[in-house]
């Protein structure tokens, strides 16, 4: 078995993903991601960027093909054992937010910190620290009902990087904010990232935001090609569709 280079805090090769139903995800995708790294994965809706990050962070094995992390490989790892590494390694941002409704905003941005072991008191300084830096520290005592879906999007990636994972996976993280709010985002995010040292996988259709990334890796058709043009996300209509994009392979 080949060994990932020493610098690579993420190294996966010849991923191979099918759903369930038989849709096709990777088809072999191999890629390094170095310590302290933002790593833009894009491409088209479809092209498996979600999957990749699934993968990647052991969230679902890859049916075929090895994922590394800090050389110790996770593809052999059982589902308890992949489970700790994602609670005590890797912290994850979805395109939609998904908050615990019974608890209050600064209580869902700590719960990580919390199952890490973290006291409730430290875990809350933490979590109120971050939900100050993305201007929402006023709504600390709300119920995610309360808040709008842009202000639950902020809490979630509080969230994310309350507890300072090792690697950040972020899939589309600021699709439900406005354009103004989403470069205020991505700007604390990244500079969050880099102050920190937190390696970020950052899947996005969006060239402008894939312009903030170190690197940037394109999917189509769960494969990697050299270079996916993507428009900006306000050229893409009508909602809902594919991004129109060319590429070269
Ligand atoms: N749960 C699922 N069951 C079956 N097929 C799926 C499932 N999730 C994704 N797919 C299919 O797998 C392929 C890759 O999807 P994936 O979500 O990884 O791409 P993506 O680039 O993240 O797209 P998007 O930007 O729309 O999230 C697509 O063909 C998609 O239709």
């Amino acid at each position: 078995m080949e060994a990932p280079p020493d610098n690579d805090v993420l190294w996966a090769r010849a991923l191979h993903f099918t759903h369930p139903d038989g849709s096709p995800a990777l088809g072999g995708v191999s890629l390094g991601v170095r310590e302290g790294e933002i790593l833009a994965v894009s491409g088209p809706r479809g092209s498996g960027k979600t999957t990749l990050l699934s993968c990647l962070s052991g969230l679902v094995p890859a049916q075929r093909g090895e994922v590394w992390f800090n050389s110790v490989p996770v593809h052999t790892m059982g589902p308890m054992t992949r489970e700790r590494l994602r609670r005590d390694r890797f912290g994850w941002i979805d395109p939609a937010p998904v908050l615990v409704p019974e608890l209050n905003v600064w209580e869902n941005a700590a719960l990580p910190l919390m199952l890490r072991g973290t006291s409730r008191r430290r875990a809350k300084v933490a979590a109120l620290e971050w939900l100050e830096r993305l201007d929402i520290g006023d709504r600390s005592r709300n119920r995610p009902h309360e808040l709008t879906q842009p202000e639950r999007q902020r809490a979630c990636i509080a969230r994310a990087l309350a507890p300072a994972p090792t690697v950040l996976f972020a899939d589309e993280p600021t699709a439900p904010l406005h354009r103004a709010d989403r470069a205020h985002v991505l700007r604390t995010l990244t500079t969050a990232a880099r102050s920190h040292g937190i390696t970020v996988v950052l899947a996005t259709h969006d060239a402008e935001t894939a312009a903030l990334a170190d690197r940037t890796v394109s999917l189509l058709d769960g494969r990697r090609v050299n270079t996916v043009h993507l428009p900006p996300v306000e050229e893409t209509q009508p909602a809902g569709q594919g991004a129109a994009c060319s590429l070269s392979v």
